[in-house]
């Protein structure tokens, strides 16, 4: 049984992966925080929508921590950063969802892994995670006469743009071509935009309740191929967290992504 914290629990994936935490049989909830004061104090059970289960919802991490094993982040960039200081002073492992963090903070996180277990990826969904490896080896059997162009569409709601998955798709599609992503990637166009030799361009679409879609088009002359990736609940990327958190709770000290967690060999 692992003890699990959950960080931004009142948020659309911190409800669901607390959901489906009261609902297993491996894990028991023994924190949570959050952000938003209308959410601050309440009991857990109470803010997940049930009958209440004797656990508040805290305003720092550090008020809980010692309750658990591990702790899943769904939070913001500023937020997540003190949760995984938090979690590795007090040596607990720590799974990070959150997306739209710059280069700075990779760095900050990764320097803190010397101290505790981290697993951190913009998408914990199988599906997305193969289609990492997917695009990769398309791009590399392909070369660069084919145009690579990713599109994503997510709902209304979403803080930041591209998606953290699109800018990993940039970047095994940048890895299978041997060219680099940062040089190279053209984010949405508008006016004179005539397409460079190797650009890998991003747009980011924005609308209703759309859980998140993405497309990678590699296009040639006289033929394309279009590789999509559709999850209609946000289920797919908890039941992801909480694969992570099973997985990281008991590792060394380190800085994982998910195909540590599902034992993925990119080529
Ligand atoms: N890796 C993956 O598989 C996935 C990643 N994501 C990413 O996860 C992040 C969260 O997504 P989502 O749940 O949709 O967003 P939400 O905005 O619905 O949830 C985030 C929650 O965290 C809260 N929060 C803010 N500050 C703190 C704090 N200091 N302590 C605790 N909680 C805090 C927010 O409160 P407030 O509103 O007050 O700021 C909010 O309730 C985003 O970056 C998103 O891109 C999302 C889905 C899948
Ligand atoms: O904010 C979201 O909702 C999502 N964010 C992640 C991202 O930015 O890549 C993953 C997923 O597509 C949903």
């Amino acid at each position: 049984m692992v003890n699990l914290i959950v960080c931004g629990i009142c948020g659309k994936m911190g409800r669901r992966i607390a959901t489906l935490v009261l609902q297993s049989g491996k894990f028991k909830l023994v924190g949570a925080t959050e952000g938003l004061p209308d959410c601050i104090g309440k009991d857990v059970g109470v803010v997940l929508g049930g009958a209440p289960i004797n656990i508040k919802v805290s305003e720092k991490l550090s008020d809980c921590i010692n309750e658990g094993d591990c702790v899943i982040d769904f939070t913001n960039c500023k937020s997540t950063l003190e949760n995984v200081r938090c979690a590795c002073e007090n040596k607990k492992s720590i799974v990070v969802g959150t997306t739209g963090c710059d280069n700075d903070f990779v760095e900050q996180i990764k320097k803190l892994s010397v101290m505790c277990p981290i697993v951190m990826t913009p998408n914990m969904s199988l599906g997305v995670n193969i289609l990492f490896e997917i695009v990769k080896e398309t791009a590399r059997y392909l070369g660069s006469d084919f145009d690579v162009e990713i599109i994503e569409m997510h709902h209304r709601a979403k803080k930041d743009a591209p998606s953290g998955t699109a800018l990993k798709l940039g970047q095994k599609a940048a890895e299978g071509l041997g060219i680099n992503f940062e040089q190279n990637a053209k984010f949405s166009r508008f006016g004179e935009a005539l397409r460079a030799k190797n650009e890998i361009g991003i747009m980011a679409l924005r609308g209703g309740d759309v859980v998140g879609e993405h497309t990678v088009i590699f296009a040639g002359d006289a033929e394309r191929i279009e590789i999509t990736h559709k999850a209609s609940s946000r289920d797919v990327f908890a039941k992801g967290a909480l694969k992570a958190a099973l997985w990281v709770v008991d590792k060394l000290p380190g800085f994982y992504d998910m195909n540590d967690v599902l034992g993925i060999k990119s080529k």
